[in-house]
């Protein structure tokens, strides 16, 4: 399932950013030409703003395994829509891969390190990588009021991964309970399991604000030389 239903605000660019060209190509067709390439992927949910008039010009959403679905006012209500579509053509136990839309560089081998480590998993878990920095939390003004012990600190980053009802049913707990999640292993947490955690590639990155372009073009021109010297 791929939340593209985003509007990019801290992008501040004129268009939704999953519309953005990197190497001639919107950051949404570099996405979803990785999932596509990914065969282990049977069906792919891609969910669209009620909004957006851009996406009927992406010819790659014509494809006979993609599902357009329309999202919602945040992130988790987005990718619950996508699960009332799901939960129509798969089974219960089926895994269902959440990635963002704005992570184009995701790596192949990163796709399938995630599925050999998550497959005989009970709950699912994520693609991460550790902290590496030293963290801080600020006050209202600027002020550092805390310095966050980095051991075992991570960032969460996607896909995500787990059997279709426990997240659907999580992702509905955690709106019965006003608990906005951000991600979703947050409402995995919230009803009580404990993903686990994978370590990914630190090129798996969000495009969020506009420097994340530039990055994330490096990182494709980069992986695809890494691909002809195979
Ligand atoms: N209502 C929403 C909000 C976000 N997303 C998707 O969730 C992913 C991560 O969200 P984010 O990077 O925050 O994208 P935006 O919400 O577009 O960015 P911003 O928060 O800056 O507006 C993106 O692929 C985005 O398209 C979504 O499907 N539905
Ligand atoms: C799901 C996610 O990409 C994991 O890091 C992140 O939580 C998305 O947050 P956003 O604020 O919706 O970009």
């Amino acid at each position: 399932m791929v939340p593209a239903a985003g509007v990019g605000r801290r992008m501040q660019s004129d268009i939704p950013k999953q519309y953005l060209e990197i190497h001639g190509r919107t950051l949404m067709e570099h996405t979803l030409e990785r999932l596509l390439d990914f065969t282990v992927l049977e069906k792919l949910i891609v969910v669209i703003g009620a909004e957006d008039e851009y996406y009927t010009d992406i010819e790659l959403l014509r494809d006979s395994r993609i599902l357009l679905v329309q999202g919602g006012s945040e992130r988790y209500h987005s990718v619950l829509n996508g699960l009332k579509a799901l939960s129509e053509l798969a089974d219960a136990e089926d895994w269902v891969m959440v990635h963002d839309v704005a992570r184009p560089c995701i790596r192949h081998a990163d796709l399938e390190w995630l599925v050999k480590q998550l497959s005989d998993h009970t709950v699912g878990g994520l693609l991460g990588i550790p902290v590496r920095d030293t963290m801080k939390r600020t006050s209202s003004v600027g002020e550092v009021t805390e310095t966050v012990d980095r051991d075992a600190l991570w960032h969460a980053l996607t896909p995500q991964m787990f059997r279709m009802k426990l997240l659907y049913d999580a992702l509905k707990k955690a709106l019965d309970d006003e608990m906005p999640v951000t991600d979703e292993a947050s409402a995995i947490e919230h009803s009580g399991f404990k993903p686990l955690m994978v370590e990914g590639h630190g090129d798996n990155i969000k495009v969020t604000r506009g420097a994340d372009l530039a990055l994330a073009a490096l990182y494709i021109q980069q992986q695809a030389k890494l691909i002809e010297t195979v």
